[in-house]
């Protein structure tokens, strides 16, 4: 870890005992403490210098070049961090704004494994106050097995698919879920029937970031991504990149879509690693707004 000692107030954010320390236009400080997964609160300077030394005290600051958490270094150094404080109100608003539209109805994430359905349905269904529920869990919880590829390989991908159906029939009578999908449920087109009781979004993500996502957790949940010979990552590339290809045409079925790369580049970022699943979040509403709209 690189870590540089600055003395006094040069850098607008840095991260001091744990606190993000910024400073305003009006060269008052600003000190956020982590709060929650992914939440980033404000606190008083007065729970960050004892109360004797805070007139006097000379700041001695570390910039440290690591992740904080949830945040990466790369957000921190680019001294981004109210983006994602900004981030985290923005969606707050739009989910409060489009509730009334959305009216209860159910929202099904889909797309290939690893776009992020899970992380990206936890936070929007925190944000609209909706349950979260996801598919493999609530299929494997019916069949009475603690992981998809045990059903894979005790019953077979068809028994998985049936089960998978039924998920989705139970789900379409259903209210105010945001639920994440397994990534082949868009093959089926009863799938479809029943998941058009609510609202889908396809979230699109580069093959390549799935690959990168699916080695950095295994393939032990991902019981497709078992069969291709070769090293990890060209394994998961090749078998991910024939999955998309068979079913590219069935994600575009969803209400809407949902770019990694278009929201990457709204928001000028390069890389696409760095946009959060906050940001998803509030694309998903934006787009939901825009679907709703046409
Ligand atoms: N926006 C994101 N940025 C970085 N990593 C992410 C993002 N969204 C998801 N991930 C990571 O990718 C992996 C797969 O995400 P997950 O939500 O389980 O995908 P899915 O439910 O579509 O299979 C997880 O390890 C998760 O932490
Ligand atoms: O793409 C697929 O066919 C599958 C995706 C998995 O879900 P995730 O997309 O949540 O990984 C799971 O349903 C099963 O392994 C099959």
């Amino acid at each position: 870890m690189e870590a540089k000692v600055l003395q006094g107030m040069q850098s607008s954010t840095w991260i001091m005992r744990g606190r993000i320390v910024m400073r305003k236009q009006d060269s008052s400080l600003q000190f956020f403490q982590k709060s929650g997964e992914q939440k980033w609160s404000e606190v008083p300077a007065s729970c960050c210098f004892p109360t004797s030394k805070r007139r006097s005290h000379r700041l001695v600051v570390l910039r440290v070049s690591c992740s904080s958490g949830n945040v990466p270094a790369s957000v921190l150094e680019s001294g981004s961090l109210p983006t994602l404080l900004d981030e985290s109100k923005i969606l707050k608003n739009k989910a409060e704004e489009m509730e009334p539209y959305i009216n209860g109805r159910c929202i099904y994430l889909v797309g290939m494994m690893g776009s992020g359905k899970t992380t990206v349905g936890k936070v929007l269904s925190d944000a609209l106050g909706y349950s979260f529920c996801d598919c493999d869990t609530l299929i494997e919880q019916a069949v009475g097995v603690s992981t998809v590829a045990e059903i894979f390989e005790q019953y077979g991908e068809g028994f998985f698919r049936d089960n998978e159906t039924e998920v989705l029939q139970k789900l379409s009578s259903m209210h105010r879920h945001v639920v994440s999908t397994g990534g082949g449920a868009v093959i089926r087109p009863i799938n479809w029937r029943h998941m058009q009781k609510g609202i889908s979004i396809w979230l699109d993500v580069p093959v390549e970031v799935l690959a990168q996502r699916i080695m950095a957790v295994g393939t032990d949940s991902r019981p497709l991504l078992h069969q291709e010979s070769g090293d990890p990552f060209s394994r998961i590339m090749k078998r991910l990149s024939t999955l998309l290809q068979e079913r590219g045409e069935a994600y575009g079925n969803a209400d809407a879509r949902v770019s990694l790369e278009n929201i990457a580049s709204k928001l000028g970022l390069k890389d696409v690693c760095n946009v959060t699943s906050t940001a998803i979040s509030i694309e998903v509403l934006s787009q939901i707004e825009y679907f709703l709209k046409k």
